[in-house]
């Protein structure tokens, strides 16, 4: 499966709608702490916006509102994996990319034979709190040798001067927040993002 090597995550439905029409082709809603009937609401209007421009869609951790708002794509990391049903997540149709840190985190994803697996934080990150040290370039080689032909999404801190790095050493996507959710001029620089990561789309 080819995924676009430019996939922003995002935090509300507003974002989505600024940023997919300019052209982004995968984008994760990533929501945390809001009431059931918003947070449906938001995933259902997300989903629109992304069908209307051919946009995929990825829910983060929200399962099984992703399934009853027919979306196709959720993510979710190694704590969301063992609350989730995944025969449930695969019986509805979706696929599914999973979080990894370490060696043991890689097993557990491969054992559900997800659709990519996700290697971060590849340096340091604001974004989220996280027990791991930055992992570095060189460890995405290792991980893309042994996953394959799986897509490998690099995380964490990654910026537009650092995302040739990643790919070069074997990463098929970067996913980004604050470089793109964060810069003053959000439009402009996924304009940007779209632009530098055309020669791996
Ligand atoms: C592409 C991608 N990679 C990693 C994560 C992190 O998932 P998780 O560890 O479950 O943490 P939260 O994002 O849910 O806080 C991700 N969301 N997307
Ligand atoms: C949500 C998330 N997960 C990570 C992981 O390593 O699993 S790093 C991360 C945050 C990425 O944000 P930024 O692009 O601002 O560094
Ligand atoms: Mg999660």
């Amino acid at each position: 499966m080819k995924l676009d090597p430019f996939y922003p995550l995002v935090d509300s439905s507003g974002w989505i709608e600024r940023l997919v029409p300019l052209g982004v082709k995968l984008v994760q809603l990533r929501i945390k702490d809001m009431p059931e009937a918003e947070l449906r609401r938001e995933i259902a209007v997300s989903n629109a916006i992304c069908e209307d421009h051919g946009c995929r869609l990825i829910v983060n951790d929200h399962w099984q509102l992703a399934i009853e708002e027919g979306c196709d794509f959720v993510h979710l990391g190694q704590e969301d994996l063992a609350d989730a049903d995944v025969r449930a997540i695969r019986k509805a149709g979706l696929r599914l990319g999973v979080s990894t840190h370490d060696g043991e985190e890689l097993e557990t994803a491969l054992s559900v034979d997800p659709d990519y697996v996700a290697l971060g934080p590849v340096y340091p990150t604001g974004s989220k709190e996280l027990k791991w040290a930055p992992q570095g370039l060189e460890k995405i080689g290792g991980w893309k040798r042994q996953i394959g032909g799986l897509p490998l999404v690099a995380i964490g801190g990654l910026t537009l001067e650092r995302v040739s790095g990643v790919f070069e050493n074997g990463a098929d996507v970067a996913a980004v927040i604050s470089d793109v959710t964060g810069n003053r001029d959000p439009e402009a620089r996924t304009r940007e993002w779209l632009s530098l990561t055309e020669k791996w789309r």
